[in-house]
């Protein structure tokens, strides 16, 4: 189901995403001691809010010279380390549009580990139908536990801001979220953009056992497996 629009910095999501125990060929080099978590991220929002700008400036540290619209989902994958644990943060950029999304919807919301929430500051319409997002993602059985976050975007284009931020702020404590107002586009901004999804990943890290991909020879072959519970004192 992959139709990535920016295939240069598109990546398959592994295997075992969505599998307990699945299986697959092994390589050579694979050691029985590789542990690697996977936080899946999806970004959420209204056609045209900016969401392939924000995962493509922190996946891959720039501002896309052109994009489309995205059809069903583009993964992009980055490796952080924090507190000495490399961690692969894979963001799940999802279509705004409905009809280039209605038959993924199943996998957007599966085994998600925090969603960020994603409005045009200048278009106060994608504002208002974050409710309709919300409800979406509570309709998808995404845990309460799940943590969400809400970004405002486009902050460049300061002469049409529609959002207030006294407005987005009340919005986002009462659903219990972090805002953050960034511009995917302002290189100056992009520190900001990285800690959106790197406070999710410290959170994450810190909270509860999340998909391990815990490598294990068996005959020949590796076995992919959900880990167990860790918690870890995150300085974010
Ligand atoms: N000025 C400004 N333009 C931006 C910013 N982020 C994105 N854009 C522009 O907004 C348009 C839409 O950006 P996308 O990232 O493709 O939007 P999207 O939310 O992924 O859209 P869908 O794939 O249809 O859901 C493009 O023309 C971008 O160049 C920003 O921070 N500032």
């Amino acid at each position: 189901f992959l139709l990535p629009s920016l295939s240069s910095q598109s990546v398959q999501p592994p295997t075992s995403l969505h599998s307990r125990t699945p299986t697959c060929a092994s390589t050579s080099s694979l050691d029985t001691s590789i542990q690697t978590r996977i936080f899946k991220i999806i970004v959420i929002g209204d056609s045209n809010v900016g969401k392939t700008c924000l995962t493509f400036r922190f996946t891959g540290g720039s501002f896309p010279d052109k994009t489309e619209a995205t059809i069903g989902v583009d993964f992009r994958e980055k490796a952080v380390e924090i507190e000495g644990e490399t961690i692969k943060v894979q963001v799940w950029d999802t279509a705004g549009q409905e009809r280039f999304r209605k038959s993924m919807v199943e996998h957007y919301y599966r085994n998600v580990h925090a969603v960020v929430f994603v409005y045009d500051v200048t278009k106060m319409a994608s504002f208002r139908n974050l409710q309709t997002w919300i409800e979406e993602c509570n309709g998808h059985r995404v845990s309460a536990s799940v943590p969400r976050v809400l970004v405002g975007n486009k902050c460049d284009l300061v002469d049409q801001i529609q959002v207030p931020s006294n407005m987005a702020l009340k919005f986002a404590d009462s659903h219990n979220m972090l805002l953050f107002e960034t511009s995917a586009k302002d290189p100056k901004e992009s520190q900001n953009v990285d800690s959106i999804f790197m406070s999710l990943a410290c959170r994450l890290k810190a909270q509860k056992s999340l998909l391990y991909r815990d490598v294990e020879r068996e005959d020949g072959r590796v076995r992919l497996t959900q880990g167990t519970e860790t918690k870890t004192n995150c300085p974010c």
